[in-house]
């Protein structure tokens, strides 16, 4: 066994918003050891424990890593996570999100591992008429990827009855921004996300943003979202592991800022920001869109005692600006040897 610290089991901590975890897991004293595939995310933004290679369809692979380091509980953030393409590629998002997820559950299982702390999602609810959502919301999601998402909510309810899983389920909001030390940041290829794509356009990477669909019912006919600072949500995280090595058992938080912003108002406040024109270009609604995704929950705050701190637009999209932006970028920042 190999344990220098606490070792906690990230899945996914190659990966955006895996990677802040780690950073942040380690700063807190914990040893977080990587599970990810690569297949969207970066070998090199694994910098804060050690890594191990794998995907959740080998049931193998995850048992040699659970008993290789016997981690005290499990983050699980490796998933795919797109809405538009979670239509296009049902079978893709079941099977490696859901059978993946069995097989990372059952391996825990048996390895004597039973707190997890899972990325869950306000995709899991869908369109409720413009209703503020929190953990009692009905989840009728829209898209096969929130099917999934929720789907692996009921899987982890049922081994919590049958084999004493405790799960704390996170259900994120949009994450945007960036490590504020500028260490790491989001870089998916290709990148399908708003801000990164802004920032893009920005740059002149893109000639325009497209937007998908002015049509909706919202103020401005574009769709709105709830952002919320990735350090704040990584900080959510270490909150969610504790109270779960405190005994207090399975809860679900959802972790938002409580304001929305349409697609339009982003573009407003990142010209703000950048400094540039941002040029826009209409295009159809993608498929699987909820109109409107903002939270109305406290619960994150008043139970775990989570302080959101960078809670303003402005600096979410400002840290992500600062922060490298795409592999090569990253690389090049790297300290030399
Ligand atoms: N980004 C958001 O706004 C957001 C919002 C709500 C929920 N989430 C959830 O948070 C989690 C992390 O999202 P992200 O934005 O960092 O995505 P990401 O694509 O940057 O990271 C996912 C990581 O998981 C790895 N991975 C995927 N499938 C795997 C598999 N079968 N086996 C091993 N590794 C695998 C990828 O290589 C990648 O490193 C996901 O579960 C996502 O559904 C994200
Ligand atoms: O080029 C683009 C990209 C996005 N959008 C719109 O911008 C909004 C935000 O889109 P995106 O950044 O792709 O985020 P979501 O589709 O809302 O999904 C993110 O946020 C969800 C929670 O809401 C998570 O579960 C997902 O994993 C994560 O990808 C949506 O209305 C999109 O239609 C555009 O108009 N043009």
């Amino acid at each position: 066994m190999e344990r220098t610290g606490r070792n906690v089991l990230v899945t996914g901590g190659a990966g955006y918003i895996g990677s802040h975890a780690c950073k942040t897991l380690a700063a807190a004293g914990y040893v977080p050891v990587t599970f990810d595939s690569l297949v969207t995310g970066w070998q090199e933004a694994v910098r804060f424990g050690p890594f191990e290679p794998g995907d959740l369809s080998d049931r193998a692979r995850l048992d040699e890593v659970f008993a290789r380091w016997q981690p005290v509980a499990v983050m699980h953030f490796a998933a795919l996570s797109q809405v538009g393409e979670s239509m296009s590629q049902p079978g893709r998002y079941w099977r490696a999100n859901v059978l993946g997820t069995l097989n990372l559950i059952e391996a825990a299982v048996a390895a004597g591992c039973r707190d997890i702390v899972f990325s869950s999602t306000c995709a899991t609810y869908g369109d409720h008429d413009g209703l503020l959502l929190d953990e009692d919301t009905p989840q009728r999601p829209l898209n096969a990827y929130g099917a999934s998402k929720r789907a692996i909510e009921d899987m982890l309810r049922d081994f919590g009855a049958s084999h004493g899983v405790n799960a704390v389920i996170f259900r994120y909001f949009n994450v945007a921004g960036a490590d504020p030390d500028g260490e790491i940041g989001e870089w998916h290829r290709p990148e399908t996300h708003l801000i990164p794509i802004i920032l893009e356009v920005a740059t002149g990477q893109r000639a325009a943003l497209t937007i998908f669909g002015e049509d909706y019912a919202t103020p401005d006919g574009t769709c709105i979202r709830d952002y919320i600072h990735v350090s704040d949500l990584v900080d959510a995280h270490v909150l969610g592991l504790r109270w779960l090595e405190d005994g207090r058992g399975s809860r679900v938080f959802c972790l938002g800022s409580g304001h929305g912003f349409s697609v339009r108002e982003v573009v407003e406040e990142a010209r703000r920001v950048t400094g540039h024109a941002i040029p826009v270009a209409a295009a159809p609604r993608r498929a699987g869109d909820a109109a409107r995704l903002v939270c109305g929950s406290r619960r994150a705050v008043e139970e775990l005692g989570w302080q959101p701190q960078r809670t303003d637009l402005a600096s979410m999209i400002a840290d992500a600006w600062r922060s490298p932006r795409g592999v090569e970028e990253f690389r090049l920042r790297l300290p030399a040897g």
